[in-house]
């Protein structure tokens, strides 16, 4: 890996949402009017209450749904989705999950091997590596999915509440190396969470939304500069601002309510 400073967005929008609005075909209104951008290097992090919209944006930032109104531009190329839920091939090895991104690709073998080993030895995986999914328990499951993303090397990431099943502990650990793999090839990113803490210290963006159908009721820039410590966490003025983003979320529930 090699060493970048701070992932800053230069060179503008790398992947850009104007005006998106939503409506499925039984009537639901899911989005109404989002406008997202991100440049390189930047992570946007978005929170809002439940089923405000956040998957249905990531869905159609990565061009897997179509907006029913507003445009989406994406310059950066390649998109890695990571979503809510693991979605492994339970015949498949663990490693040859992680390869199969690649593998559809056309990536050959032995550095689709090596890219492999990698990922897994980032999430920590490397003992379970021929293992099949189901002797994993879901976080475990979670981890597998992130690598074979990131052994594919996107370059734009989107991920849908990816630590969401998982301690603490090892939440946090995958948060630093979600950092310092955007630090070494910055890159658009956008991640969905609950979490507003996690939301707070990853993000170079905060994007908060409303109730369904979703808007963006604040867009909250985060000051620290990268890399950033875990100590970060334990200051005042880290605690303020999730004070301050949480209130956002819960005027912007109100507002919708
Ligand atoms: N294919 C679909 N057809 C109809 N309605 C849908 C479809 N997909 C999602 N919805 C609805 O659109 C709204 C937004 O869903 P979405 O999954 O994007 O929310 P979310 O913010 O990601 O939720 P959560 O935080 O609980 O994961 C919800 O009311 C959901 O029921």
């Amino acid at each position: 890996m090699t060493e970048r400073s701070a992932p800053t967005g230069s060179g503008g929008p790398r992947l850009e949402l104007t005006g998106v609005t939503k409506v499925y075909g039984d009537g639901t209104e899911a989005l109404a009017g989002v406008g997202v951008d991100v440049g390189d290097g930047e992570l946007v992090g978005i929170v809002g209450p439940s089923g405000c919209g956040k998957s249905t944006l990531l869905r159609i930032a990565a061009g897997l749904d179509s907006p029913s109104s507003g445009t989406v531009r994406n310059t950066a190329g390649r998109v890695g989705y990571v979503f809510q839920d693991a979605a492994l091939l339970p015949w498949r090895s663990v490693r040859a999950n992680v390869e199969l991104l690649m593998e559809l690709r056309g990536v050959p073998r032995a550095e689709r091997r090596e890219r492999a080993e990698r990922a897994l030895d980032l999430v920590g995986l490397t003992a379970f590596a021929r293992h099949r999914p189901g002797a994993l328990s879901g976080g475990m499951r979670m981890r597998v999915s992130l690598a074979r993303t990131l052994a594919d090397d996107p370059d734009a990431l989107l991920l849908d509440e990816p630590f969401g099943a998982l301690d603490e502990i090892t939440r946090a650990g995958l948060g630093d190396e979600l950092a310092a793999l955007l630090a070494a090839r910055p890159r658009p990113a956008v991640l969905v969470t609950h979490s507003v803490a996690e939301a707070v210290f990853l993000s170079s963006t905060v994007l908060v939304m409303s109730a369904r159908p979703g808007r963006v009721v604040a867009r909250v820039e985060v000051p620290f500069p990268y890399p950033r410590e875990r100590s970060l966490r334990a200051t005042p003025e880290f605690a303020e601002l999730v004070a301050d983003v949480t209130g956002r979320l819960y005027r912007g529930m109100a507002e919708a309510a």
